[in-house]
């Protein structure tokens, strides 16, 4: 942990309480504390309870999700597509686009989606490797920056934490795997069973799962409560619920919640609302934003299903448009959590930070 140290702002006198500077701060902030609480908390009830409701059918359903394990996958999978949805969103909040910047903008996300597109399906075995690392990292970043955020700081890089958790809710499914998980990845990567060696499986479940218990612990010792209960929450999820519906369950309740937790505390015209402890607001003008954007991905999630034989077709199919989006979205994201740790650290100096697991 960091010890005592002096910023700009503590220097002034900024920080009320002489709270620890390695504790996160109101001030330190890149959407304020006062902003993101309400829907932070919102989104951490919604993804806790979903997850655990996934555990409990699993856990108190005779036979648990069985054959019906695909249902979670394919909703999670259709619940997350908001998230991505509203990317030009951030850009325009933050750097405050006009129309023209968010034409451009759009044209660029589309020009790389389509390149990456090209590039998974002309090489899938390489593709769906790199898609699945950068996605490991993309979901472990997303949860510390949330994290960070929710405790009142700044999401600053917790490369070892936000690698252990990406590996914990992607690698740890993919490494138990299912018939789902290689029918799926069998039908994106043609000539391929999709079994992982046996070996690989072993690594990763003798690496990420002690990482996993050994990160609750440090969280614990921290006395960040609720971050040890949730990597303890999420480590049940994949390990007791098949593999493909715990993914879906992680996609849809939690990462894409928490991220749109994030957006709606961006949107500048809901400051005052979400001051004020309205959340409703915000809400309805997120809805409302990111209505045209999903429709349009899931008329042609529609021609997809129409087209597939069966839901591992749809997802086979699938899978490389996610791949294709993930990259533009990935760097949107990056690019969020940087700009919101610059905003952080000129309000304060890069002193107080919180730890860095
Ligand atoms: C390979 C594979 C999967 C991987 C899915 C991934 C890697 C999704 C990533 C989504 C992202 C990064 C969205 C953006 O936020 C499944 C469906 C679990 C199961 C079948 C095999
Ligand atoms: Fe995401």
């Amino acid at each position: 942990m960091a010890g005592r140290c002096t910023t700009r702002a503590d220097r002034a006198g900024a920080r009320p309480g002489g709270a620890r500077l390695d504790e996160p701060s109101a001030e330190h902030a890149g959407a304020p504390r006062d902003l993101i609480a309400v829907p932070a908390a919102l989104a951490t009830a919604v993804s806790t309870t979903g997850v655990a409701a996934v555990l409990a059918v699993e856990v108190l359903v005779p036979g648990g999700w069985g054959a019906a394990a695909w249902v979670p996958l394919v909703a999670g999978l259709l619940l997350g597509l908001p998230h991505g949805a509203v990317d030009h969103l951030l850009p325009s909040y933050r750097l405050h686009w006009r129309p023209v910047g968010l034409l451009a903008f759009a044209a660029g996300y589309a020009a790389l989606a389509a390149l990456a597109w090209a590039v998974f399906t002309a090489a899938p075995g390489p593709g769906l490797l790199v898609f699945v690392l950068v996605s490991a990292w993309h979901f472990g970043t997303g949860e510390t920056a949330f994290a960070d955020l929710r405790a009142g700081g700044v999401p600053v890089p917790r490369p070892i934490a936000a690698s252990v958790l990406g590996a914990l809710v992607l690698l740890v499914p993919l490494a138990r795997g299912s018939s789902e998980v290689a029918a799926i990845s069998a039908a994106v990567v043609p000539g391929w069973d999709g079994q992982l060696p046996g070996a690989v499986r072993v690594a990763v479940l003798a690496v990420v799962l002690p990482a996993a218990v050994l990160l609750a612990g440090v969280s614990a010792a921290r006395r960040r409560w609720l971050e040890a209960g949730e990597v303890l929450l999420l480590l049940a999820l994949v390990l007791v619920v098949p593999p493909a519906a715990a993914f879906g369950t992680w996609f849809g309740t939690w990462h894409a919640v928490r991220h749109v937790a994030r957006v709606v505390a961006e949107d500048p015209a809901g400051a005052a609302d979400l001051r004020a402890g309205r959340l409703a607001p915000s809400l309805r003008r997120f809805a409302v934003a990111a209505a045209a954007p999903t429709v349009a991905v899931l008329v042609v999630l529609t021609l997809l299903w129409s087209a597939a034989d069966g839901w591992r077709g749809f997802v086979a199919a699938y899978l490389p448009l996610l791949a294709a989006l993930t990259v533009p979205h990935v760097l949107v994201v990056a690019w969020l959590d940087r700009s919101a740790a610059q905003a952080g650290s000129r309000r304060m100096g890069t002193c107080g930070m919180p730890s860095s697991t």
